[in-house]
């Protein structure tokens, strides 16, 4: 059996060594804080990473592949973060958190070693010494090149081959989503970028061929890109599939000054702000036979919007809307099978606007199923689906087929079109995390089959006016949540929120401390903007009076 490599583990350790009293917490998003906080973390990660490697073996007793991708999304330019994606490209599971967590905070490479080696030695033998294998990528950020050489020293540090890696440098989320499943699922797709630009343009052009529908009249889409990674990307993709490209105008593609990384622009920014990223103005945006969408900085959320033509008024298309779309076109298609007796289900966070859950359970007759806020616990909740469509409000989401759903279906291909273009819905979709590229070319392609314009689209369902709020507060930890978030425990506020809530017409309210951010968020929404600003003081008051 090969040795535990501490050596070459302690001089990395040593070289990037944590701050005297650290408190890092992997949380909804891995770590994330400002990049210059983040060396000893990296280190942390990249050895965690190698043993969730050894620790998931294949049939053959090889470990598996597992990813790390170095993004904070979002965030702003200084930011980073950095989380492990495991062999099915799905998120480290919740059990290894406090592992992560646990090393991340280890003061000395005594504490580290206490920690690491024990593990590393058990699952190093059950995988017979063979090596740990990763993939890792990063986003456009300043400092994703220097957070991303950590780990390859650190992986480079050790004499025998303990680790095979491949270094991808720059991806976005969902391609390094992608590549990670690719390593370990062969018939999931080529594991390079080119495969998964193959894989999306294949089958969006065999799903408008199965209609004859010519790329030429589809919606002409301005893309705004957050000047982050998705602009390389979408750039590079329509370089493959050229027959799309006269469709797709790309702005905020500025990835040269890392500055300019989701400011005044992405997906974030014009869904929390209700309004037109720079880049696009009014007259762009109210052009007949148009959309406009927003990718965030490591291009794993969608919104969409356009400005009404003669009021120039904006009008958002976010998760909620677009998880209603998709939920549209696979109801349909569900009902032309021959037979099949599969289950659609959709699951939201208690951020969904309280109109489109209606809309889900009363026009829709769909299951809805709330969860906890974060992409991993909606992608658990839509696995118990036979298709699960799960969104974010904030456009973070995709759409699950099961293995069941394969199997059905398979017994239609050749006499069934609605059987094919749901196969081919699964290949178009990313099977692994929300991706904004694969999510927008699902939602041009709904509009062209549905035969529905943006503003159609819009009407589905009126938004109820909301407002979210962030409050800063002393300890988060302090808000303790139940019932998917969408009530406090403690502090004993609930009742009063209660109260507030009742006095409001279509009045809903709740209070969670943030996973990502040091502050407790607020939601609330009600019949009217006026109704909707004063229910949303009422609570934001109250909580600053409890902290
Ligand atoms: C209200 C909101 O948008 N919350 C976001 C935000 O989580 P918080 O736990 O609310 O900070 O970041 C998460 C990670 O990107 C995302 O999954 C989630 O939807
Ligand atoms: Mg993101």
């Amino acid at each position: 059996m090969s040795a535990f490599p501490s050596q070459a583990l302690e001089s990395v350790f040593n070289k990037f060594p944590p701050p005297q009293n650290p408190n890092f917490s992997y949380g909804t998003a891995g770590f994330r804080l400002g990049a210059s906080k983040l060396d000893s973390i990296m280190v942390a990660v990249a050895s965690l990473a190698i043993v969730r490697s050894l620790s998931c073996l294949d049939e053959t007793s090889t470990p598996q592949t597992i990813g790390i991708m170095i993004t904070a999304s979002h965030n702003p330019p200084q930011d980073n973060g950095v989380k492990i994606v495991d062999p099915l490209g799905d998120m480290l599971p919740q059990d290894w958190e406090p592992l992560a967590t646990k090393l991340a905070n280890c003061a000395t490479f005594k504490e580290f070693e206490k920690i690491i080696k024990p593990l590393w030695t058990k699952y190093s033998s059950a995988a017979s010494s063979k090596p740990a294998k990763l993939v890792i990528g990063r986003d456009t950020r300043e400092s994703g090149p220097r957070l991303l050489r950590i780990c390859t020293e650190l992986f480079d540090s050790f004499s025998d081959k303990l680790v095979i890696y491949r270094n991808f440098e720059e991806l976005s989320t969902p391609e390094l989503h992608y590549i990670t499943r690719s390593f370990n699922d062969v018939s999931f797709g080529v594991p390079s970028e080119s495969g998964y630009y193959d894989k999306l343009s294949n089958s969006f052009l065999r799903i408008l061929k199965l209609y004859d529908i010519s790329p030429d009249v589809l919606v002409s889409t301005t893309v705004d890109c957050a000047n982050g990674v998705g602009a390389d990307k979408l750039k590079a993709f329509l370089e493959t599939s050229p027959s799309l490209s006269s469709k797709f105008a790309i702005v905020n593609s500025d990835t040269a000054d890392p500055l300019q990384l989701n400011v005044q622009c992405g997906a974030d920014f014009v869904k929390t702000n209700q309004k037109l990223p720079n880049g696009i103005d009014s007259d762009l945006a109210s052009k007949d036979l148009s959309l406009c969408a927003s990718f965030d900085g490591d291009a794993d959320r969608l919104v969409c919007y356009f400005c009404d033509k003669p009021s120039k008024k904006f009008i958002l298309l976010d998760g909620d809307k677009i998880a209603i779309l998709l939920s549209r076109l696979i109801s349909t298609l569900i009902t032309q099978l021959p037979e099949n007796n599969l289950e659609i289900g959709i699951v939201q966070t208690a951020y969904a606007n309280g109109a489109s859950t209606s809309y889900i359970v009363n026009k829709l007759k769909l299951p809805s199923v709330c969860a906890k806020t974060g992409v991993k616990h909606l992608h658990h909740e839509a696995m118990k689906f036979d298709i699960g469509i799960y969104f974010e409000a904030n456009g973070h989401g995709t759409v699950l087929f099961s293995e069941k759903f394969t199997a059905e279906l398979k017994k239609f291909e050749g006499h069934s079109k609605a059987a094919e273009v749901l196969l081919l819905l699964k290949e178009l979709i990313n099977q692994t995390v929300g991706d904004a590229l694969s999510d927008l070319l699902a939602v041009v392609a709904s509009l062209a089959i549905l035969k529905v314009d943006a503003a159609e689209w819009a009407n589905t369902y009126h938004d109820l006016p909301n407002k979210l709020s962030k409050v800063v507060v002393k300890d988060r930890n302090l808000f303790v949540t139940t019932d998917a978030e969408r009530r406090l425990v403690k502090p004993p506020i609930q009742s009063k929120i209660d109260d507030f809530v009742l006095q409001t017409k279509q009045g809903r309210s709740f209070v969670r401390p943030s996973g990502t951010e040091d502050a407790v968020r607020v939601y609330a929404e009600a019949e009217t903007e006026e109704e909707c600003l004063r229910l949303a003081e009422q609570v934001v008051h109250l909580v600053e009076n409890y902290s």
